[in-house]
């Protein structure tokens, strides 16, 4: 796997537009605004020309005659991204991830559109040239370092750091097509966050990591980012983007299918992928692993209070003592008759991670509204959280399979983060929930056949 290492120089407005503009070439643009945007996309396409056989191509150039079809990895994107700002980019396989940021990190032409760029940009890329697998990981920095912008000077005084972050001290002097995928990736990473670049941009590059080396990744891309830096990144892990981006954005079909606040955009993918799935028939999941923000499109009916109660205590609260009952109450209006709907909530921490979530078809009941009535929908629970901050989801949907047998829901309306939840507990354990282990007994062993009793 190659990785790329890219730069453009510092304080560069770099802009490359027009239908076929040629091959790698940048217009450098006269900086006219004193904007805070570091990177605006706009009208951006990228048309692939796709052959059936490779003579097709020759054919084509000497008959002159088209033998391809278009194949538009991106379709009309438009976007900016703030200086200082994280965006993460997320999509299913094939959505344009790496195609978008390969053309902002200016190592692929686009069809059409424009893209602006401010400042001094370093990109991993999972795919691309630049690293030379038959040179040695030290080698590979000074070429990585002097395609970054950086003197021999430069780069002999920060090749110890780099080393070092990237963690192959042992292997530094070894060609790197010896290293695994995830070893070049965390040598790629090292070098690229070496120059304090003023946008970081990195595709994937983090999945192959380990652990270890993926915590102190993260760390040093938010260090990058509170110096003022903006990071873009591609990722499949939602809770990276929870955890780390300002932003995010959601290609879908090489367009951009939502751009905004993370968990709004996560909810959304989620609830996408979820109805892929509904639709292939292959997930009976329940109905609340879906949802939206807040989304209120049918306007049938609508959530117009959530609260919750404490059994124990007989009063209401937002706090989930450990082994406590509670109840959750749902009160939800309607603006039209509905039959066979599902309520319910979900319990996520604040990273988006989904703790819990039971709804009336869970429970194997099938509601329906009537008009102009408010009901109430009372559910008991006795959670078990760790100590934290976590948020209640609710949400009510309409059953619209049309037979028995599958469960096909649309949502009506969905609150996310309707109640603020502290969980508390007196027990010490790692983890989300305490799930009453205990300790039973130690014995010793006689001899390893005794591990068949
Ligand atoms: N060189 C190419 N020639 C033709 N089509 C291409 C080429 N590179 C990418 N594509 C197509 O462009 C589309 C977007 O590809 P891209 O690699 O950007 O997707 P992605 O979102 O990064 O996917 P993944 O999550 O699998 O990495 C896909 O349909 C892909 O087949």
């Amino acid at each position: 796997m190659d990785h790329c290492l890219v730069t453009r120089k510092r304080g560069d407005m770099v802009r490359c537009d027009g239908v076929f503009p040629p091959e790698t070439t940048f217009r450098e643009l006269l900086v006219t605004e004193n904007s805070n945007v570091a990177i605006r996309v706009s009208g951006l396409g990228k048309m692939y020309r796709m052959y059936s056989r490779p003579s097709d191509l020759l054919w084509e150039l000497l008959l002159r005659k088209t033998r391809h079809r278009e194949h538009w990895a991106l379709r009309d994107i438009n976007f900016e991204v703030g200086k200082g700002e994280v965006v993460g980019v997320i999509g299913r396989n094939g959505a344009g991830k790496t195609t978008l940021l390969r053309i902002i990190a200016g190592t692929l032409d686009q069809t059409k559109g424009t893209v602006d760029v401010k400042g001094r940009v370093s990109a991993i890329m999972v795919l691309g040239t630049g690293f030379n697998m038959d040179l040695s990981g030290r080698e590979n920095i000074l070429l990585g370092g002097l395609v970054l912008g950086m003197t021999h000077d430069e780069i002999a005084a920060k090749t110890d750091d780099i080393v070092s972050f990237s963690g192959l001290q042992d292997f530094i002097d070894s060609p790197c097509r010896e290293y695994s995928s995830g070893m070049v990736a965390r040598l790629a990473f090292s070098i690229a966050v070496s120059v304090d670049p003023d946008i970081l941009i990195v595709d994937e590059a983090l999945s192959t990591g380990d652990m270890i080396f993926n915590a102190k990744s993260y760390a040093r891309m938010r260090e990058i980012a509170k110096s003022g830096a903006t990071v873009l990144f591609v990722t499949h892990s939602l809770q990276q983007i929870y955890d780390l981006c300002d932003k995010a954005i959601l290609l879908e079909r090489g367009g951009v299918a939502a751009v905004g606040e993370p968990r709004t955009v996560g909810y959304l993918y989620e609830q996408k992928v979820h109805e892929e799935m509904a639709a292939l028939n292959q997930t009976n999941a329940p109905v609340l692993q879906i949802g939206n923000w807040v989304s209120n499109e049918s306007r049938k009916a609508e959530i117009v209070n959530v609260d919750v109660f404490s059994v124990t205590k007989t009063e209401r609260t937002s706090r989930f003592k450990d082994g406590d009952e509670y109840l959750i109450r749902i009160a939800v209006k309607a603006y039209e008759s509905v039959r066979s709907v599902s309520i319910g909530y979900d319990i996520r921490t604040q990273t988006g991670v989904q703790v819990y979530g039971f709804s009336t078809s869970n429970a194997g009941v099938e509601e329906n509204l009537v008009a102009g009535e408010t009901k109430e929908f009372t559910f008991w629970l006795r959670p078990s959280l760790n100590n934290g901050t976590y948020f209640l989801n609710v949400g009510i949907a309409e059953n619209i399979s049309d037979t028995d047998h599958s469960n096909h829901y649309s949502m009506m309306h969905f609150i996310g983060d309707s109640v603020t939840i502290e969980g508390i507990t007196d027990s010490v354990f790692p983890g989300v929930s305490n799930m009453r282990g205990e300790f039973q007994k130690s014995k010793v062993m006689a001899d390893e056949r005794s591990l068949d009793k």
